[in-house]
């Protein structure tokens, strides 16, 4: 094991005047691109974001008082080009861009797959940045809304101007990460642990499991809506005491038996075998497998893509599960209107 540690910077690090005289393209308005826009623009920064002309995200963004823009208009107006459209469309979206970039102006990204892997090649004259909130967009909106932050990463991929890295911390001070944290990595760092990570544990792996249990557990007699309280529903308790406070919170929270069962169990079941899974699939991220692959999918129209995403909410798992949703008298909407008439109550009795 590495002992090398990151160095991390916060708000303190970082000086707004980097970037406070420039204005920033945010380029899409989905999950990354109306958080970045909205605390960009919260926090003073001149925002003009860049849409499609048939876009449906154009009123939604004007309605935030944002500027609206084509992509290529958006960047040819501003000094810091924040790509925020899905990875496989950054390529076709940078063609409409490149020539409204000019030298000393900044490419800036949220994931680095399309400079990692060569599908974008940006003029050397131009800074290519990333910070790259670890988390999904909505919660980046959020926690700044909150006062509080969004952990994130910073990489210099290219410093043309010499101010690279200034500006981009001013981006993340501005964006609300520097709050919370930025880690400081490299393209090819963020770009083949965050892939290794979805496709291992987070996304692909932990619903690999969810499934897996699900299935035994209905395979073997047992009724469907145990099996996805059993295997789906709780996984969120158990993950956010993990998130609080690491292993050692959650092994402290659950039963003893719990904990034996599963300290003895666990490596049983995800064993030297799924390791042996893992390091394949890091192995094709490292080696551009992943890469080509993904690029070619999207070029053929996403076959498998389709297919295989159809099977998944084909589950059985999604159905008995968006039921019993249904009945939770503790959904978030129905415990806020809760709180809300148990603090009346509480007013009036005051
Ligand atoms: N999702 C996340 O939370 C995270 C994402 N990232 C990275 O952030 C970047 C953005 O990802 P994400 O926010 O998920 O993207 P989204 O899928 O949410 O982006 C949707 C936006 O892109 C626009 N868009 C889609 N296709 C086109 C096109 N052909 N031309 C112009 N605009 C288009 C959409 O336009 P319209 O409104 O017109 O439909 C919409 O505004 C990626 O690099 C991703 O890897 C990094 C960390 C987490
Ligand atoms: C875990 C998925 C992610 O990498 C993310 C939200 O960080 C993504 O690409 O969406
Ligand atoms: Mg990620
Ligand atoms: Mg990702």
């Amino acid at each position: 094991m590495s002992e090398e540690r990151a160095t991390i910077y916060y708000d303190e690090d970082a000086d707004r005047k980097a970037i406070e005289n420039k204005t920033v393209a945010v380029l899409g308005y989905g999950s990354q691109g109306h958080a970045h826009a909205q605390n960009l623009d919260d926090s003073g920064i001149n925002v003009v974001v860049g849409l499609r002309e048939d876009s449906s995200s154009w009123d939604a963004a004007e309605d935030a008082g944002l500027a609206v823009a084509t992509p290529a208009e958006a960047a040819a107006e501003a000094d810091i080009v924040s790509v925020l459209v899905p990875d496989t469309v950054q390529p076709a979206v940078y063609e409409q861009i490149r020539d409204g970039l000019e030298a000393g102006d900044t490419l800036q990204f949220a994931h680095g797959f399309n400079i990692h892997y060569g599908q974008i090649e940006p003029p050397s004259d131009v800074d290519v940045t990333m910070i790259a909130p670890k988390s999904p967009g909505h919660l980046v909106r959020r926690n700044y809304e909150a006062g509080e932050g969004t952990p994130g990463l910073l990489a210099i991929y290219q410093d043309a101007t010499g101010t690279a890295k200034a500006e981009a911390l001013a981006y993340a001070q501005a964006l609300g990460c520097a709050r919370a944290g930025v880690v400081e990595t490299t393209f090819r760092e963020e770009t083949e642990t965050d892939l290794f990570g979805e496709q291992a544990v987070l996304c692909g792996g932990v619903t690999s499991l969810v499934k897996h249990g699900y299935e035994t557990l209905v395979d073997a007699g047992y009724s469907p809506e145990m099996a996805y309280f059993e295997c789906m529903n709780e996984l969120k308790l158990i993950v956010d005491l993990m998130y609080e406070g690491g292993l050692a919170e959650m092994w402290n929270s659950v039963s003893d038996t719990a904990e034996y069962g599963g300290l003895t169990r666990g490596d049983q079941i995800v064993d030297e075998h799924a390791r042996d899974r893992m390091e394949e699939t890091l192995e094709a991220v490292q080696n551009g497998e992943f890469a080509r692959e993904w690029v070619m999918e999207n070029r053929a129209g996403r076959p498998s893509y389709t297919q295989r995403r159809q099977a998944e909410m084909n589950h059985d798992i999604e159905s008995v599960g968006a039921e019993l949703r249904e009945l939770f008298a503790w959904s978030e909407e129905e415990a806020e209107s809760e709180d809300e008439e148990q603090e009346q109550e509480r007013m009036r009795a005051d």
